[in-house]
């Protein structure tokens, strides 16, 4: 059900408008966040795993089984707390299909920080990195916090991209890389943590 709801954004490109729902973590105590949120964007190709990364971080699950394609751009808030200090992260999660790339364009210059997102059993998703980083330089504020991230980490059998290739590719841009699943759970909280940071 929960599922089904954080899938229900949708877009009128017709009307040139759009529609998107999010979800408010309200549930804070103690000292009050920072009043403007961290944004975060989570951007990369469709099927890389970027709703599935956000639903772990937030809910602590993996959505296994049928894969449903975000429509448009979807967000989370989130509270956490890092050297002391409560931060408030706003997640958006775009959607990776090629039809809505001038929605999430829009979005771009507003994020605080960007995780690029391969999947390492899919290479053509990694391929494409370079395409996404040239979108970002173009959409994006210079100074924005982006992390390449190699999803699906546990899955060893259907492995085709090395972590050395990752490694490498970040390296050659200048960013930060880790691998992660959202299915074990691997790195999801340390990789939000890093860009809050
Ligand atoms: N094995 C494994 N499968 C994953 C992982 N993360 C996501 N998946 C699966 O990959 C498929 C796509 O995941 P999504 O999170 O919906 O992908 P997305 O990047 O949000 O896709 P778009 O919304 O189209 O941009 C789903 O079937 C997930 O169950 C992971 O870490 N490991």
């Amino acid at each position: 059900m929960g599922f089904l709801l954080f899938r229900s954004s949708f877009i009128s490109s017709t009307e040139g408008s759009f529609l998107f729902s999010g979800h408010n973590d309200q549930t804070y105590g103690g000292t009050a966040p920072q009043s403007s949120p961290f944004s975060v964007m989570l951007v990369g190709d469709s099927g890389v795993g970027k709703t599935c990364l956000l639903v772990h971080f937030k809910d602590g699950a993996f959505l296994a089984g049928s894969f449903i394609s975000t429509v448009g751009i979807d967000f989370r808030n989130k509270v956490m707390t890092i050297d002391a200090v409560k931060v408030k992260l706003q997640i958006w999660d775009t959607a990776g299909q090629e039809r809505f790339r001038s929605v999430t364009h829009a979005y771009y210059r507003d994020a605080n920080a960007l995780l690029l997102l391969y999947d390492v059993t899919n290479k053509a998703s990694f391929n494409n990195i370079r395409a996404w980083l040239t979108e970002i330089h173009e959409y994006a504020q210079q100074d924005v916090v982006v992390m390449l991230l190699g999803n699906k980490a546990e899955s060893s059998h259907n492995r085709v991209v090395k972590r050395e290739e990752g490694e490498k590719l970040a390296k050659e841009f200048g960013v930060p890389f880790m691998e992660t699943s959202a299915k074990s759970g691997l790195n999801v909280e340390l990789a939000f943590t890093a860009v809050a940071k």
